[in-house]
């Protein structure tokens, strides 16, 4: 049918050609009213709607999210079908992408109804005077053709399903980034994200991690359930342990493991809170956002408890600046928690924010409550779960006679995944996994040995401090027992001169 219209279109242009050669001799009016109840004709009688999404939209000359979602989304279906294709550089840069060439055509279908989709280019005079790139740009569009009768079809439910099924090509195709923030500015800078690590890599506790990767997916696939109980699509995860234990390298396998993009945000050089904000809204969905240590970050914990009286005096001599200003020059511990769990960390979905520190105790709890960091996380030193997972790692063995005086040390000894890394590490061509081990157990055996005699240390301190305390008990017993006896003594010789008194009377 729409062929048949196809080759009604071929014969209306060599009518309009025709015409053009006619409407030499007729008066201008005369065209102009002919043109127009043609138009009106032609509408009467075509039966095809069409929608056309340009490149660029607005004042602003802004790529439209809707074109490129349009394009990701034909050149997941159109690279089977279309004839002239485009290719381009993807997530990684050894895999291309194919998109639909320009004045090519495909058709779609959705729920048994037919689309057909064109791509149109123009080239129109640059605005620009002074440029070293040709004078002519190309306005490129999409056009979408259907009959009239499936117009509601296509309002209600081919559009967003194009939309959609778009954005998730063009998040799979696209190369992942790591944002961060600068100094005394609102606008995130980034590079692309190309961390190596992901779960299979960590080393910790495998129960531990299955849970973790659990909790992930759920949060991935939980679009309609967070829909459902009323909750922002978001979720906070605190990770906590003492230095080099992998709590960023967790992080990294976190945003490989989901595929999102990482913001990491350097708290100290955001001024305000208003900038925090402004911050926060840039970012986009299917990312991690990222506070580390955010105990040293701020002084969080200042503007929720009480000051003393002597504390507010000194505050009081030391301002400077006018209250406002003063109020306003510093991220506070509300502002952070309405970036968490505020009204406007509801907009856009699909985001994890993540806390590390490495003092936990330091932390507000109102920070850390359940519902704003839901899950803590504690890193902590290497178990020899983890020593496996560093040894097939680094040095390709599952398994060696080495092991069992390995985890017998660990054990014993505190020794964080990081140190353990770094010992298996091959450090000369002549390093094979025999040296590294016992690398290792040298390592071990010398943290050991640290450590007994720090606590030999700690011990004979005790001893001391027990000692004079022991002593200042029986020079006080002393004391006691001479006071007694002085007290005893006084009221032997009150009660004598007493005696005395009473007899010469
Ligand atoms: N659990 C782990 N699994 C694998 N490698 C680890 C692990 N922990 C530490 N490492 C190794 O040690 C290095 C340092 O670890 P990482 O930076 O993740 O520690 P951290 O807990 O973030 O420390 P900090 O508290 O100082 O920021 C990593 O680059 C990685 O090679
Ligand atoms: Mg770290």
């Amino acid at each position: 049918m729409r062929e048949q219209w196809a080759s009604l279109g071929s014969t209306l242009a060599s009518f309009m050609f025709l015409w053009a050669v006619i409407r030499q001799f007729f008066p201008f009016h005369l065209e102009t009213i002919i043109a127009k109840y043609s138009r009106k004709l032609t509408s009467f009688t075509y039966p095809y709607v069409q929608i056309k999404i340009p490149e660029y939209t607005g004042e602003r000359m802004k790529r439209s999210e809707a074109y490129a979602a349009v394009e990701a989304y034909l050149s997941a279906s159109c690279s089977q079908r279309a004839r002239k294709l485009k290719a381009d550089l993807g997530k990684d840069s050894t895999k291309l992408v194919l998109s639909m060439d320009d004045h090519e055509e495909v058709t779609d279908e959705f729920g048994g109804t037919k689309f057909w989709w064109s791509s149109s280019s123009k080239s129109t005079p640059r605005t620009q005077v002074l440029s070293f790139h040709p004078t002519q740009e190309e306005k490129r569009s999409y056009k979408l053709t259907f009959h009239k009768s499936n117009r509601q079809l296509v309002l209600d439910s081919y559009l967003s399903h194009v939309l959609e099924e778009g954005r998730e090509v063009g998040i799979r195709n696209r190369r992942r980034k790591l944002y961060s923030n600068n100094p005394s500015s609102t606008v995130w800078s980034h590079v692309v994200f190309e961390h190596p690590s992901s779960f299979e890599t960590l080393a910790m506790d495998p129960g531990k991690k299955r849970e973790i990767m659990k909790d992930l997916d759920a949060f991935r696939k939980g679009k309609d359930y967070y829909a459902k109980i009323g909750k922002a699509w978001k979720r906070g995860y605190l990770l906590y342990g003492p230095p080099g234990t992998g709590k960023s390298t967790m992080i990294s396998a976190m945003a490989n493991f989901l595929d999102y993009d990482v913001y990491d945000l350097e708290l100290t050089t955001v001024k305000n809170n208003i900038e925090l904000r402004k911050l926060f809204i840039e970012t986009k969905s299917k990312s991690i956002i990222v506070i580390e240590d955010i105990d040293c970050s701020l002084d969080l914990t200042g503007k929720r408890k009480q000051k003393s009286k002597k504390e507010e005096d000194k505050s009081e001599k030391k301002k400077k600046l006018p209250p406002e200003e003063e109020e306003s020059s510093k991220v506070t511990l509300s502002g952070l928690l309405n970036f968490i769990d505020g009204l406007w960390s509801a907009c856009g979905g699909e985001r994890l924010i993540v806390f590390t520190t490495n003092h936990i105790e330091k932390l507000d709890p109102a920070l850390i409550r359940r519902g704003r960091m839901d899950k803590h996380i504690e890193m902590s030193y290497c178990c020899f779960e983890a020593f496996k997972v560093l040894a097939r790692n680094y040095l390709d063995v599952e398994s060696h006679p080495l092991f069992d005086t390995i985890r017998d040390l660990m054990e014993e000894v505190k020794i964080t995944p990081a140190d353990v890394a770094e010992n298996l590490m091959r450090k000369s061509v002549d390093d094979n996994a025999a040296s590294c081990l016992e690398n290792l157990i040298l390592a071990m055996n010398k943290a050991k040995e640290e450590e007994a005699s720090k606590q030999a240390e700690a011990s004979t301190e005790e001893n001391v401090e027990v000692e004079v305390e022991g002593d200042g008990e029986k020079s006080g017993a002393k004391e006691d027992e001479a006071s007694k006896r002085a007290q005893a003594s006084a009221d032997e010789t009150v009660e004598r001169e007493e005696g005395k008194s009473g007899a010469k009377e």
